[in-house]
């Protein structure tokens, strides 16, 4: 049983955060409000059983810092005492952390939580302008990160709070706009029939596209996973390769366009995930912004709305490190999703 304890109640430090992927987890830990987080190594999740092995192996058996509390986001729905995470085999069970890991306070919340307080506070030195616009500093954001899968959350700014919110805003649908578009189209694999968001823009959504650009060209497939497509696309190595690359990115840029449109989000979309840090160096700025842009009839607020890509690995590190220091800046449900010792 989680207890009703609320978000603003403040945890103690040391704090353990961690921010757990379908494919990375990162940690790191939080000494006092005010230091830096002292980071560790990224390490794959398929790499260790279970998370708390990860913890002990990754994080405890490097320092003699002895965590009294822990935010984690994973990337799941966090209900009930057994946490599955949705693409790895580990479950989080927030009990045995504090009966085995001697912690007195666990908060687990969701991966896009985190993804969506790192964007309360990022510096500039952490991301990347896409094209123009001017941020309104009381607004609303919203980020996007393709990843294992595609998340999206809403940073919503009320009562001098920032609200994240997490829906499942990576499985609308995603149509054809251009002739190109509709010639791909039928290629792509579906999930029930539909094209979600999800099924083109995340790591295996970037094969999906890579095949169907194949078969539109009567190309077999040479490349099978997500880096040999992004590798190929940034030597120039294949253009089957360096259009998927490229139509990720625009398609990207249309979604982002999209949940701009859903959260009034004048503050700045920002996009975050592992793949599109690594595809920086061969995007073409003018057509994602073009995407982006491309709302009738509201091209002209879309205009004014900054698109950013999130170049910091550890930003949601630094969003969960924000919240564990303040909470009650941050208007965070936590009922049900706060263990503390008996
Ligand atoms: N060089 C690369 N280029 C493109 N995609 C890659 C590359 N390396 C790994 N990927 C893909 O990126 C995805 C993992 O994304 P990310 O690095 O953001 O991990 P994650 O934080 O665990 O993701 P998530 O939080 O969505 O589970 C996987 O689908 C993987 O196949």
């Amino acid at each position: 049983m989680s207890t009703t304890r609320d978000a603003a109640d403040a945890l103690k430090f040391p704090i353990l955060i961690g921010d757990i992927g379908g494919t990375n987890a990162r940690f790191a830990l939080l000494l006092d409000a005010f230091a830096e987080p002292k980071t560790f190594p990224v390490v794959q999740t398929a790499d260790f059983p279970t998370l708390d092995a990860a913890i002990q192996t990754a994080v405890l058996d490097k320092t003699s810092i002895q965590p009294k509390s822990a935010v984690l986001a994973v990337a799941g729905p966090v209900d009930g005492d057994e946490i599955d995470l949705t693409n790895s085999p580990w479950v989080v069970r927030p009990r045995q952390l504090i009966a085995e890991l001697g912690l007195e306070d666990v908060i687990v919340l969701n991966d896009f939580e985190a993804q969506a307080l790192a964007i309360s506070s990022l510096p500039e030195k952490s991301r990347e302008a896409i094209g123009g616009g001017v941020p309104h500093e009381g607004a609303s954001r919203a980020v996007l990160g393709p990843g294992t899968g595609l998340g999206v959350a809403g940073l919503v700014r009320a009562r001098r709070m920032w609200i994240p919110v997490a829906g499942e805003g990576g499985h609308i649908d995603l149509g054809p706009r251009t002739a190109r578009d509709i010639a791909i189209w039928p290629h792509l694999k579906t999930i029930e029939g539909r094209v979600s968001a999800e099924q083109v823009l995340c790591g295996r959504g970037l094969v999906n596209l890579y095949d169907a650009i194949c078969a539109v060209e009567s190309k077999e497939p040479v490349f099978t996973t997500p880096a040999e497509i992004t590798e190929a696309a940034i030597n120039k190595r294949d253009a089957q390769a360096s259009e998927a690359v490229e139509l990720f990115a625009v398609y990207l840029g249309r979604v982002a366009g999209d949940i701009a449109l859903v959260f009034m989000a004048r503050g700045g979309v920002f996009i975050g995930g592992g793949i599109f840090q690594r595809i920086i160096p061969i995007l073409k700025a003018a057509t994602i912004r073009e995407a982006f842009e491309d709302k009738a009839p509201h091209r002209a607020l879309l205009a004014e709305i900054p698109l950013y890509v999130v170049t910091e690995p550890l930003a949601a590190l630094a969003g969960l490190a924000t919240f564990a220091r303040t909470p009650r800046f941050f208007g965070l449900e936590t009922t049900g999703r706060r263990w503390t010792a008996a």
